[in-house]
């Protein structure tokens, strides 16, 4: 994968103020980086020259760089550390003030550790540009004519002979710079008209209907003026808006509720962003309304490249040695990993270097690191990693464990697991075992793991900027249904783990998301059910807290042993992690009941499929289950099995109201409601290993962006095989 885009370095930003340090010049950033810096190579080895452009003009000269490529020192194979310098990117926008954009992560010495400092080979390549213009010989009398055009030249005839007898020379030049400069305004004037045209043109395109097309010459002009600024006044309100949301009492209108202040910000957000108004809404809710802003503009940006260092094959030293010889341009990640490398140009496709091929690295966003760093697997153990495809997560595992005890490596999509195999093979890790469970059949398939990974699947909500789609493709339902799974699997992970391990005894929950629903409510749920766990620290050295209390919602005061991440904070995707530690074994009745409830679903499930519409009773409920046992233990221990009706109401009744916003009569559709309340269906948000691609296999249906992985025929008939006799599902119309 070739890079051409200089990336903001990973790490904190300047705290929060104002809408100076975010905003629209990301957007606007975005755009102008896109393409426009080249790279070429220039002299020995490591030395590497960019060009900065905008729209083909030379920028202007930029400061002389004390470690210009020449200068450069070397210490043991790097290049010595450097401050990654702000100028390229401000010099990419002359007139906007993007000092903030660049310096907000990269200034963070004590979270960025040390530098490549390959960035200042842009600001070289911006000098060897500047010195180019302004080191232009004067140009001879006979050779001003490829500079001027024909009345300039007029104009430069006149000038000639005024100073002909004088000093000639100095005339001369005077009157090409006069004259070029003319020509430079000229051309500019005219490039600024070519652009009002473009805007005014994709202005009507986008935003008129077509009816409002039949104007004429000055309707369209004044239409035109009253729409290409949208965007920018949409800008300027929602800043407004936050501005005084931040300080109400001082700023409001008086006339003007808060509630009034946050409905109308909100509009503008999602005219503005993109996202639908339920996710805005949602998504606002989570910061301060200034910080909600730094979270939507930063969500406009892509996070940095990174790689992680397979350890079980070279050193990351070496591997930025090799990768710079090459024309990478990289640094360490940062001092809080060992093993990762931001990259920021590359002249060769990272996913095609010799290097890469050899299993030297893996492309893994800096945020993936952190639930392996939690769960911190020592050597010798036996892991299981519940969701495990592609396996970024499990590779860096048996890393860590230098290729020693067990890992399980366990994904319920085929599909994705054969990616899973490939990074395993490719990155020489031997110490996995490759299955293929709905990890819901936890702990029944095998139990007794030192520790666990539960990286579930989630909304995605922490990668919008990997995957837009999500900003509108997420319903209520979604944050119904995803957590029910995400607590069903907690449940497992937890019951899966060995609580007298020697060692360990730990589980980590990750998510890609931010909704407080797949993190804090998940983990809250499973402390409530599974009062032999507790949260610990996750003993990684930067992330936020948890929330310990959410809107009218309280969260065990443990719950700040939690972390998270935001891209705006920390410009790394958003996560979440929490790590459990088990003291006390789950009761064996419990563990069944969690399972017989996930068989009953399983088995339900298939029979809805076997059924015609309608054909089954739901009553809020999952089919009834016929095994007296199982609630005998229940009634006995203080442990539960998972819990569905509470969920299932929820989820039947946003199902129902999500039907009716869409006019739709819900009372006909009852065996797509058995669908809806599948616990046992396998979501997937976006991935944020190997460059974030989805695998979709032949079983999976992509409904609203979300990654359905259903089980495959054969895993069917595995499933009817495996019911034990006791339980059965009882459905409409079947004889007790
Ligand atoms: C966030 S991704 C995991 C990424 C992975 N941990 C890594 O680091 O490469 C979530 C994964 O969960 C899998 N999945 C979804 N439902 C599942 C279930 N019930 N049991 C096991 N895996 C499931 C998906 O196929 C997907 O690969």
């Amino acid at each position: 994968m070739g890079l051409s885009r200089r990336m903001t370095k990973q790490g904190p930003p300047e705290p929060l103020a104002g809408e100076s340090g975010f905003g629209g010049k990301k957007r606007k950033l975005a755009a102008s980086t896109n393409g426009a810096i080249k790279k070429q190579k220039k002299g020995g080895n490591n030395a590497l020259v960019g060009k900065a452009k905008l729209n083909g003009e030379p920028r202007p000269k930029a400061k002389q760089a004390a470690n210009s490529a020449g200068k450069k020192s070397t210490k043991g194979g790097f290049r010595a550390p450097q401050k990654p310098v702000k100028k390229p990117l401000s010099l990419v926008h002359d007139n906007d003030d993007m000092s903030d954009l660049s310096g907000d992560a990269i200034d963070d010495e004590d979270v960025m550790g040390n530098g490549v400092g390959s960035l200042n080979d842009l600001d070289d390549a911006l000098d060897s540009d500047a010195d180019d213009f302004a080191n232009a010989p004067s140009p001879s009398v006979s050779g001003e004519e490829d500079f001027l055009d024909e009345d300039q030249a007029v104009v430069q005839k006149g000038v000639w002979s005024e100073d002909e007898d004088s000093d000639g020379e100095e005339a001369l030049t005077a009157a090409n710079i006069a004259g070029l400069s003319q020509r430079l305004n000229q051309q500019r004037a005219e490039e600024d008209v070519d652009a009002e045209k473009e805007l005014a043109e994709d202005a009507l395109q986008t935003n008129i209907a077509p009816a409002d097309l039949d104007l004429d010459d000055d309707e369209e002009g004044s239409k035109t003026n009253r729409l290409a600024p949208d965007l920018q006044l949409l800008r300027t309100r929602i800043t407004e808006a936050v501005r005084v949301l931040s300080n109400f009492k001082e700023l409001r209108d008086p006339t003007r509720s808060r509630a009034e202040y946050t409905t109308a910000v909100l509009k503008d957000i999602v005219a503005y962003y993109g996202y639908s108004p339920f996710l805005a809404e949602k998504l606002f809710g989570l910061f301060t309304p200034q910080e909600a802003l730094a979270f939507f503009d930063a969500n406009e940006t892509p996070r940095p490249m990174v790689i992680r260092t397979n350890t079980l094959r070279t050193h990351r030293r070496d591997l930025a040695h090799i990768l710079i010889n090459r024309g990478v341009s990289l640094e360490p990640v940062g001092k809080w990993s060992k093993v990762g490398l931001q990259i920021f140009e590359s002249q060769v496709p990272l996913g095609a270097t010799p290097e890469y091929l050899a299993g030297h690295y893996i492309l893994q966003a800096a945020s993936s690191f952190l639930p392996v760093m939690a769960l911190a697997p020592q050597e010798h153990e036996r892991v299981l990693d519940m969701a495990a495809a592609p396996g970024g997560k499990t590779t860096h595992m048996a890393a860590l464990m230098k290729n020693t005890g067990c890992i399980f490596a366990n994904d319920a999509s085929k599909d994705r697991a054969k990616g899973l195999i490939g990074n395993i093979h490719r990155l020489g890790v031997k110490n996995t075992i490759v299955c293929n469970y709905s990890a819901l059949e936890f702990p029944r398939v095998m139990g007794g793991f030192d520790r666990v990974l539960l990286d579930a699947p989630c909304s995605g909500t922490g990668v919008i900027a990997k995957d837009p789609s999500v900003k509108s493709n997420k319903t209520a339902d979604d944050f119904l249904r995803l957590p029910h799974l995400q607590k069903q699997l907690l449940l497992s992970a937890i019951d899966s783990v060995d609580h007298a391990s020697k060692t360990g005894g730990y589980i980590v929950y990750s998510t890609c998301s931010v909704t407080v629903e797949e993190n804090e409510q998940v983990v809250q749920y499973a402390l409530n059910q599974r009062p032999n766990v507790r949260l610990v620290s996750t003993g990684l050295v930067f992330g936020k807290e948890g929330f310990t209390k959410y809107q009218s919602k309280r969260f065990h005061p443990s719950l700040k042993e939690t972390r998270r991440y935001y891209p705006h904070a920390y410009n790394v995707d958003g996560f979440f992690v929490a790590k459990f530690k088990k003291f006390a074994p789950t009761p064996d009745a419990a563990v069944k009941a969690q399972g017989t409830k996930a068989e009953a679903a399983r088995v339900e499930k298939n029979a809805a499929a076997d059924e015609d519409e309608g054909g089954v009773e739901v009553n809020g409920n999952h089919a009834e289950i016929e095994d007296d046992e199982v609630d005998e233990d229940r009634a006995e221990d203080t442990f539960g099995g998972f819990d569905d009706d509470a969920d299932e109401v929820l989820i039947e009744r946003a199902r129902k109201k999500q039907m009716r916003r869409k006019g739709i009569d819900f009372r006909g559709t009852k065996s797509k409601a058995v669908k809806a309340l599948n616990p046992t269906k396998a979501v997937d948000g976006p991935t944020e290993e190997e460059g974030g691609v989805m695998l979709v296999n032949n079983g999976a249906v992509k409904e609203n962006g979300v990654v359905e992985v259903k089980d495959g025929e054969d895993e069917k008939e595995k499933t009817k095989a495996k019911v034990k006799p006791e339980t059965k599902v009882k459905t409409k119309g079947e004889e007790k």
